[in-house]
């Protein structure tokens, strides 16, 4: 599988080199980043995608959501699979990717783990069984490098509550100056940013007389990086379509 890492000069894209590099019946043959020099990669890396010579079978991308445009370029363009697992992206961006899957293989998914997808589909089938009885929040913890807020993840787990639940909820985020009560219909939406935090997410179901709490800690960035080649290995020779992790566990 040959592997074009856009983003490769960033914390991800670092450490699916150095996963990949270890790795036999893969490769990264090409890189992109804004930042091209900046490290000694066992591979070219360009600022461009425009530049890429090398044939390739799939895109990962841990990059930016302003790179959206130039990505789905590439991956129409050249017919290449996309798996793209930058987050941060807006309603319109997100309409852009459903639309470039008309034409080709696109896998998007905030959270690359298993764990995290696991725990959205025990959401859609809790969520609309707690809900008359159980306020929801949700509460994730990142590293201080991060750009977005919330998290991806954070919006996922919310959006799949909210689908199991006709969509009626109306999520708030980081609550403060307010005077009124909690409405019933709202989910909060909580970000905490720190030090080297690779990703925590807890969803709350608080009762009067209990309250659940589920939990996911991203141990290290490796869990994604796994999850990325999982997806790229699932996404090439797949039909057109959106896929999710979902799809691929
Ligand atoms: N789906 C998942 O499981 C996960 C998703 N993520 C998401 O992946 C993204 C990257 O995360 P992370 O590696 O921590 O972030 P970093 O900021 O460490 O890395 C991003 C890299 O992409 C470069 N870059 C930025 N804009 C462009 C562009 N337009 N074209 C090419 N390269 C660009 C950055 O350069 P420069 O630093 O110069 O801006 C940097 O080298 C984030 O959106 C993050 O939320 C992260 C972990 C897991
Ligand atoms: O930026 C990060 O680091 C992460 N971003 C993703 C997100 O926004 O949910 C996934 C993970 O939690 C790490």
């Amino acid at each position: 599988m040959r592997i074009l890492l856009h983003g490769c000069n960033g914390k991800m894209g670092q450490v699916l080199t150095r996963i990949i590099s270890q790795m036999e019946d893969i490769k990264v043959v090409c890189g992109v980043d804004k930042n091209p020099e900046k490290f000694n990669n066992p591979y070219p890396v360009y600022d461009s995608l425009e530049k890429v010579k090398e044939k390739v079978d799939v895109l990962i991308d841990f990059s930016n959501h302003s790179a959206l445009d130039s990505i789905l370029k590439f991956g129409l363009d050249n017919k290449v699979p996309l798996v793209i697992c930058t987050t941060g992206f807006s309603k319109e961006e997100k309409d852009k990717i459903k639309e470039a899957s008309k034409n080709i293989p696109i896998l998007n998914s905030a959270n690359m783990s298993i764990g995290i997808n696991l725990i959205t589909k025990i959401l859609n089938q809790i969520a609309p069984i707690l809900y008359e009885d159980f306020d929801i929040e949700i509460i994730e913890k990142h590293h201080n490098q991060k750009l977005d807020s919330p998290s991806g993840t954070a919006l996922m787990l919310a959006d799949a509550i909210n689908s199991s639940l006709n969509n009626k909820l109306e999520y708030v985020y980081g609550r403060h100056s307010k005077t009124d009560k909690r409405k019933k219909q709202e989910l909060g939406i909580h970000a905490i940013r720190g030090g080297a935090i690779v990703g925590e997410h807890s969803v709350i179901f608080a009762g009067y007389g209990e309250v659940i709490e589920i939990n996911h800690t991203a141990l290290s960035r490796d869990v994604f990086a796994y999850g990325a080649i999982k997806g790229a290995k699932f996404i090439i020779g797949k039909e057109a379509g959106l896929y999710t992790m979902n799809d691929v566990i």
